[in-house]
């Protein structure tokens, strides 16, 4: 079944996206002269938490920003949540990112001018602005920077920040979150209770959570452990 973008979600699954949330077949993607997706072929199901591990610059981050719609592989098809995003417009996939989709980026990426709190309330349009702000405060909570809401980025250590972004990844209950590196700058407890988040976030509401790792603790709590090499899936 292809889903409106967006709309109309399927009850089957908790997540309402069906088991089968992403499917790449034959996905290549080269920057310039570099190769760094060659003929991908992958299948996650819902209601899991999967690490994508390799080494440095094997690919992890261009497939997760391909699986987020960030960038058109140049062959292939991708297929998330019954949306073809090989077939979609830049339009098309940017709505659809927003409504299904949290993203954590490598270096956080907070928009420098806001706090905390409202950085984190960022994908809550749609929600009245106390609840989003409450929302918002208590996700911060959740990650253990509740009392840094009403900082801006550069008032805040690496590690805060990027709980923050965890924190913007997950306020809206997404289907699917895509995390590079979300564990990167953080100690070993918050490294712990952010796994733990993920977890819960796909065993109580079947979200997916699709992550890049170089942690071996990170990548063997998970479902399931994807492994790269050279721009291919080997494991
Ligand atoms: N914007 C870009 N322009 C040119 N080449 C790029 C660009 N982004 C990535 N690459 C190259 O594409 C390949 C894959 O990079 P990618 O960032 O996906 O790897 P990675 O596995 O996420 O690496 P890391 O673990 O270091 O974050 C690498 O050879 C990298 O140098």
């Amino acid at each position: 079944m292809v889903t409106r973008v967006g709309g109309a979600r399927c009850a089957s699954h908790p997540s309402g996206w069906g088991m089968k949330l992403i499917e790449l077949v034959g996905v290549g993607l080269n920057y310039g002269s570099t190769c760094a997706l060659d003929e991908v072929g992958l299948r996650v199901d819902a209601g899991s938490v999967v690490a994508l591990t390799g080494p440095s610059g094997c690919g992890k981050s261009t497939l997760l920003h391909i699986v987020a719609g960030l960038l058109q592989p140049d062959e292939g098809r991708v297929q998330v949540g019954g949306v073809d995003l090989t077939a979609a417009n830049d339009r098309v996939r940017t709505r659809w990112r927003l409504v299904n989709c949290g993203f954590v980026f490598q270096l956080g990426d907070l928009v420098p001018e806001l706090t905390l709190l409202d950085n984190v309330a960022l994908p809550l349009h749609g929600v009245r602005a106390k609840g989003a702000a409450a929302l918002a405060r208590d996700t911060l909570a959740e990650l253990g920077v509740g009392d840094l809401a009403d900082r801006f980025p550069d008032q805040v250590s690496g590690g805060q920040a990027q709980r923050a972004a965890i924190a913007r990844a997950l306020v809206h209950n997404p289907p699917l979150v895509l995390a590079d590196e979300p564990t990167g700058s953080l100690d070993q407890s918050s490294g712990a209770k952010v796994l733990d988040l993920f977890l819960r976030a796909a065993t109580d509401r079947g979200a997916t959570v699709l992550l890049a790792t170089h942690e071996r603790a990170l990548a063997s709590s998970a479902h399931r452990e994807i492994r790269m090499l050279d721009g291919r899936v080997v494991a």
